[in-house]
């Protein structure tokens, strides 16, 4: 079993057991009294002129391992909004990126940036999770799903008034996320079946995504090169994580990758 698909089982047994302290039920009606949730602040953070930037909060990843063992989340993420980030993707998964909906929670309150729930959807109880935490868009992974799964996925973020970052490494995966109807497809980087980096994959795989459609190069973007190779192919944003998670001084480190 590759980890995407295990980590695809953990969120299944996960949201499972989620489900025996809050029903689906309770959790769709706490969802609908909070009326719909602002996921045009994400949209429209994307579609400002010049690329924009999703800074990640995550302590660990399978690939990796311990990226920041202090993990000072709140500070980072306060470092972040000064130094221009856009948008804020925070993991919630727990085993492997040791992340946590609380973690979400808390950074919610701290900055006043849009927020991406970064997590491995497999159902709609996810979402609805997503939309009580305060988040204005949730992670759709293409190839965890298929396509029918993705429309229903993307139509029910819809209903929530919620945007959606529809995740693909290939160009069959834009082919799906196109025809299911995603409004932001992201280009990861980062094979999640063995991890490989090639950072020439968003670029070789722009002039697939339609021009209505905004685009998002995800993963490896480690210097002001590379942000600028991004800009040149016309990516709308860049999400980064570990580039930052590392650094001694992340809003330094931002500010610099920003620079042109
Ligand atoms: O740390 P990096 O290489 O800058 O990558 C960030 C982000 O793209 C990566 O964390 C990611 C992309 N797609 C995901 C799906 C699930 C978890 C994590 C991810």
């Amino acid at each position: 079993m590759n980890i995407l698909d295990k980590l695809a089982d953990l969120s299944r047994e996960w949201a499972k057991r989620e489900q025996e302290t809050v029903s689906a039920e309770e959790l769709r009606e706490q969802a609908k009294a909070l009326g719909k949730g602002n996921g045009e602040a994400f949209l429209s953070a994307l579609k400002k002129p010049g690329i924009s930037f999703i800074c990640e909060i995550k302590k660990a990843s399978p690939s990796k391992g311990l990226i920041s063992p202090d993990f000072p989340y709140l500070k980072i993420a306060e470092a972040y909004e000064q130094a221009g980030a856009d948008c804020i993707s925070c993991l919630t998964e727990p085993e492997y990126f040791l992340g946590s909906d609380d973690i979400f929670r808390e950074v919610r309150e701290k900055v006043n940036l849009p927020m991406l729930r970064k997590d491995f959807t497999v159902c709609e109880y996810q979402l609805d999770q997503a939309r009580v935490m305060g988040a204005n868009a949730a992670l759709l992974i293409v190839s965890l799903m298929d396509e029918r799964t993705l429309a229903a996925y993307l139509e029910h973020c819809e209903e929530l008034g919620i945007a959606a970052l529809v995740e693909t490494h290939d160009e069959e995966e834009i082919r799906t996320a196109v025809s299911a109807g995603a409004k932001i497809i992201g280009v990861n980087n980062r094979n999640l079946k063995d991890f490989s980096v090639d950072f020439g994959n968003a670029a070789r795989l722009r002039d697939r995504i339609p021009p209505e459609c905004i685009y998002v190069a995800e993963s490896g973007v480690r210097t002001p090169e590379d942000v600028q190779r991004l800009r040149q192919i016309g990516a709308d944003a860049a999400l980064i994580g570990e580039t930052l998670m590392r650094a001694e001084d992340p809003a330094e480190t931002l500010k610099s990758l920003r620079r042109q």
